[in-house]
């Protein structure tokens, strides 16, 4: 049987709970844009929007500050109301909005320099911290493996249907022109994945899957690959029967069906959102079936504005006239 997480968007409102000043966080990741924290307290209480079981199963989302980002009460405003609602809520990664004290952002960002000392923050991230005139960020519900028989597989979908713009006779998808464009690297074909076909859906599945043992995982199997087998039918089975492909797909095609050479209208820029949103799949191995719970998260709000109007026309022109679209696969 295939589960589900119940997820719930709390409405955005004046009085959203305020993080205690005394919450200790733990560094778990961070994006181009955010840092996510483990939250702790030894003073939490059993019961309200702070309790021990909510710090247990959520980890907080801050913002960096990005002279291009919204703040987080407008992206919020944007993924309850417009996001949200376009897709079931078994499907999402359960989302709130919390206010912070601007001294646990200035305690952090004093906290980063010294990961960026010990060598434990990525060199590409360092010199960039939390802006601290934010007052907003998310909760949200952690999607980590909890013991050390679950796998948390993380991908972006992204253009699961043919960009609008491409030409007809294209061998290629969007994405992996793109991809051959940028880098002519390798990796999954997002049109593989939306196929319905076990046998392709697999094919692309094996690029989303760790090649060695996720940190913390418990062997049962003799070897990783063994496990992996396991886990990969897991993922295609959940793949081939969850609602999640389709309605990918279908929001994509209803939302763009002019692509990036088009007029770019407001369902243009809920396409783009769409199509650069995260999938966390937490999968337990030693569910008889199923076990795969689903979580779609970083549902920002895009903008043409800081010319990424351009960037995207640029990216789709180049492609066209490069002829990526027309290269082969193999
Ligand atoms: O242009 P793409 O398709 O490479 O997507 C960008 C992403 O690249 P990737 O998923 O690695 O291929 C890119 O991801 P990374 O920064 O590479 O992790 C961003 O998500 C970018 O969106 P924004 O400018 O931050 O709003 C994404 O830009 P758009 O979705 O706005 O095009
Ligand atoms: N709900 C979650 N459960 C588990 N891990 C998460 C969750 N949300 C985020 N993460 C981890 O934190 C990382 C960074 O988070 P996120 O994608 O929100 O950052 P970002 O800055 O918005 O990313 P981008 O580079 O796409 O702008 C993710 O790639 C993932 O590994």
């Amino acid at each position: 049987m295939t589960t589900t997480i119940t997820t719930v968007t709390k409405p955005v409102e004046e009085n959203s709970p305020l993080l205690p000043a005394d919450i200790e966080l733990t560094y778990l990741a961070e994006g181009a844009a955010n840092i996510i924290y483990r939250l702790q307290s030894p003073t939490a209480p059993s019961s309200g929007p702070f309790s021990s079981t909510v710090l247990s199963t959520r980890l907080i989302r801050l913002r960096k500050a990005l002279p291009s980002a919204q703040p987080n009460k407008a992206t919020f405003n944007y993924i309850s109301h417009t996001a949200f609602p376009l897709f079931p809520s078994s499907l999402l990664v359960s989302t709130e909005l919390v206010r912070v004290p601007r001294a646990v952002l200035e305690r952090e960002n004093a906290r980063l320099l010294s990961l960026e000392a010990l060598g434990a923050r990525s060199k590409k991230r360092h010199g960039l911290y939390l802006e601290t005139m934010e007052e907003y960020a998310f909760l949200v519900a952690d999607m980590s493996a909890r013991t050390g028989r679950e796998v948390l597989v993380e991908f972006k979908p992204k253009w699961v249907v043919q960009s609008p713009s491409a030409p007809q006779d294209a061998r290629r998808c969007r994405t992996c022109a793109l991809r051959l464009k940028k880098d002519g690297g390798r990796g999954f074909c997002p049109l593989d994945l939306a196929s319905g076909e076990a046998a392709r859906i697999r094919r692309a599945v094996d690029y989303l899957l760790p090649q060695k043992p996720p940190k913390g995982f418990e062997l049962r199997e003799l070897t990783w690959e063994l496990e992996k087998t396991k886990l990969e039918e897991k993922v295609v089975d959940f793949l081939m029967n969850s609602e999640l492909m389709p309605t990918l797909a279908g929001l994509q095609t209803r939302l763009d069906p002019q692509g990036p050479l088009g007029e770019m209208k407001k369902g243009f820029l809920d396409a783009m959102t769409v199509r650069d949103l995260t999938v966390f799949l937490r999968v337990d191995m030693d569910a008889p079936s199923g076990g795969v719970e689903c979580g779609i998260g970083d549902l920002d709000m895009k903008s043409k504005e800081n010319g990424k109007e351009a960037y995207w026309r640029d990216t789709e022109r180049g492609l066209v006239e490069g002829g990526f679209y027309e290269l082969d696969s193999s």
